[in-house]
Order: structure tokens, then C-alpha cells, then sequence
């Protein structure tokens, strides 16, 4: 069998450099062969092609090749993973949404690319910013691709929310399971711990360091890397793209869920269509939503809030005739 076609954008970029080695590797799909189709503009295609030959020069086992592209439908052509990167992140005192007119114009042609080319067996990852809406757009220009089969990256808002339980409490970050972020990859998201355990045990935190501490250090996070770094978050948001593909297609831990942006069945009472972020679980073939979660109204008026938010990104999308 030849290896999986995987195609990544902005490949020559930072998130790109911390995630191609690890994808080569077998960190991402185990020990399947990969065939690597690195996308990038044309400005930028000679950094690609150095990445390239640092990847050859590892002389990983699993990876059958590796070759680059600026033309995004041979660049997705076949391919089976598809994550889609390339796009530019915000600076200091910028939100995520204020990328969307600049960002928002690479979705519509790649998703049409990817509706044209693509394997019939086709996950796309979206993990450039702002994610949850990029991905309604490139969903929105693939037809015939079933919506379910397009995803937004919320796991790095997830692994977050894992390592500050873990802290708080002094549990291993591999005992607590349960965490969600509910909403948009932004600073309204809602991480809830309310169905969070550790051990297997409900957790019991209080809640005014839920209001005041938890939920705003995860959301306000990236934001806290940019300052701290000059550079927003790359081997994090690599290592959380690798998870997120990971357990889509290996399966998510039968005692665990996990976050991602799908589109929404109108579960939760999150109106359809919209890529809102919600607990999923997969068992190799696809997100399934987690059914069934009480929801407080504490709760409910975080997810509304977030949802409202996803509500104008998608209006504003498509006033600038980005989705139909
Ligand atoms: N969802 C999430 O949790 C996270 C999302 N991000 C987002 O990921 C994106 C990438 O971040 P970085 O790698 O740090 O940025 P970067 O600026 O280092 O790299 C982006 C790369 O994308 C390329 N690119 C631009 N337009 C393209 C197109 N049409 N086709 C192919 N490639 C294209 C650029 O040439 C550049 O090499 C940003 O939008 C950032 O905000 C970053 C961290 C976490
Ligand atoms: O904050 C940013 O702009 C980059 C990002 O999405 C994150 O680190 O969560």
C-alpha cells in the first residue's frame, strides 16, 4: 500500500517547520508510510524546498517523499490529510477575527481545490486563524466533500485546559479526561470543566478560580505567547495539529473525549452549519459529537456568547462574498 497523502499549507512557515519532522516521524498516523505535498506561495516555495531537503536528510523510515507545490489544486491533489496552515498569524494587540478578510480569501479556493482533487476519503484540518471560520469557507466551496470530513483546530485551547487542571490540582496531565472548550478558537471560547475528571473522579475546583483564573488564562493564551514570545505559538499548534489528526483517525481513548471545531447538527442548541467548537470522540472514521452533557446556565450563557461571535465571523464572511 503507498503511504497517506498528506498535504500541508504554509509549509515554509513556523507551525510548519515544528510539524512536518513530527508527521515523518510516524507521531501522527503511527506507523503508516507518508507521502508528504508541501503547499506554499510562490514567494516562499525556495524556504519550502529547504524544509524539504532537511526532511529527505533525516532519512525517516515512514516517508516515501516529499514535494512542493505553489498551486494548490496539484498540491491537494489525492490527498487523503489535508491541513490546512498556510495564513497569517496576528501580531501583538490584534484578535484572531481581525485576520479574517486577509485569511478568509486563501479558504474559498483551497476548499475548491481540495472539492476537485482530493481523495474521496479526504480530513482536512483547519488550523489557520481565524480557524473556526476558515473552515466554514473552505467547507462551504467543497460540495461534494461531506461537511463532517472538514474540522477547525480547537485542541490547543483543549491541551491548555488539561495542563492548568493539572497544575491547579496536582493530578498528572494523563489522569484528567473530560475537559471541553465549547464555541470559537477565540477569546470568547468556553473552556468547561464542569464533566471534567481526574482519576476517573468529578473534579472539584472552586469556581471563582474557574471564572477568574482558568477560563481566562486559556483563552487569553495565545495571546500571553505572543507577548512573551514576539511570535504566536508554533510547536504547541503543531504538536495539537498532531493530536487532533491522531485521534480522528486512530480513535479517541474509550474513557475520554476531546475538543474540535465541527459543523454543527445543531446539537446543544448551536444553530446548524456553523463550526463551533464541542466535545467529540471518534472512533477512527469520524467526529461524533458527545450527546447528552447537562448543560448549567452558567454554561449556557458562555457557549451562547461564543456561538453569537461565530454568528457575525459568518455574516461578516459573507458579506465579503467569501461563502455563499
Ligand atoms: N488554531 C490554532 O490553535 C492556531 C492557529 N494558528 C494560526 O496558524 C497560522 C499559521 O501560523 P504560523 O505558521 O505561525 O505563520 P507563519 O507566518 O510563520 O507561516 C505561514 C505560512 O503560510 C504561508 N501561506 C500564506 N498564504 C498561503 C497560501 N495561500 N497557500 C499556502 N501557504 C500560504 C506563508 O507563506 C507562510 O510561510 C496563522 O494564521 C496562525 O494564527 C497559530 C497557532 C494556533
Ligand atoms: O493566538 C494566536 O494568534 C495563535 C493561536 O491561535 C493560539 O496560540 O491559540
Amino acid at each position: 500500500m503507498p503511504g497517506m497523502r498528506i498535504t500541508v499549507t504554509g509549509a515554509a512557515g513556523q507551525i510548519g517547520y515544528a510539524l512536518l519532522f513530527r508527521i515523518a516521524s510516524g507521531a501522527m498516523l503511527g506507523d503508516e508510510p507518508v507521502r508528504l505535498r508541501l503547499l506554499e506561495v510562490p514567494a516562499a516555495v525556495g524556504a519550502a524546498e529547504g524544509t524539504a531537503m532537511e526532511l529527505v536528510d533525516c532519512a525517516f523510515p515512514l516517508l516515501e517523499s516529499v514535494d512542493v507545490f505553489d498551486d494548490a489544486g496539484t498540491a491537494f491533489d489525492g490527498a487523503q490529510i489535508a491541513l490546512l496552515v498556510g495564513a497569517r498569524p496576528r501580531g501583538p494587540g490584534m484578535e484572531r477575527s481581525d485576520l479574517l478578510e486577509a485569511n478568509g480569501a486563501i479558504f474559498a479556493p483551497q476548499g475548491a481545490a481540495i472539492n476537485a482533487r482530493a481523495a474521496d476519503d479526504v480530513r482536512v484540518l483547519v488550523v489557520g486563524n481565524p480557524a473556526n471560520t476558515n473552515a466554514l469557507i473552505a467547507a462551504s466551496h467543497a460540495p461534494d466533500v461531506p461537511a463532517d470530513r472538514f474540522s477547525a483546530m480547537t485542541r490547543l485551547d483543549h491541551n491548555r485546559a488539561v495542563a492548568q487542571l493539572a497544575a491547579r490540582t496536582g493530578a498528572r496531565v494523563g489522569d484528567v479526561s473530560r475537559v471541553t472548550i465549547w464555541g470559537n478558537h477565540s477569546t470568547t471560547q468556553f473552556p468547561d470543566l464542569a464533566h471534567a475528571r481526574i482519576s476517573g473522579e468529578p473534579v472539584a475546583v472552586d469556581s471563582s478560580w474557574v471564572e477568574d483564573d482558568f477560563i481566562p488564562t486559556v483563552a487569553r493564551r495565545g495571546a500571553a505567547i505572543i507577548e512573551a514570545r514576539g511570535a504566536s505559538s508554533a510547536a504547541s499548534a503543531a504538536n495539537a495539529a498532531i493530536d487532533h489528526v491522531r485521534d480522528w483517525v486512530q480513535g479517541t481513548s474509550p474513557h475520554d473525549w476531546t475538543s474540535a471545531g465541527v459543523i454543527s447538527d445543531g446539537a446543544y442548541g448551536v444553530p446548524e452549519g456553523i463550526v463551533s467548537s464541542f466535545p467529540v470522540t471518534s472512533d477512527g472514521t469520524g467526529w461524533r459529537i458527545v450527546d447528552g452533557l447537562e448543560i448549567d446556565a452558567f454554561a449556557r450563557s458562555r457557549i451562547d456568547a461564543s456561538v453569537a461571535e461565530l454568528l457575525e465571523e459568518r455574516d461578516a464572511v459573507r458579506s465579503l462574498g467569501l461563502i455563499p
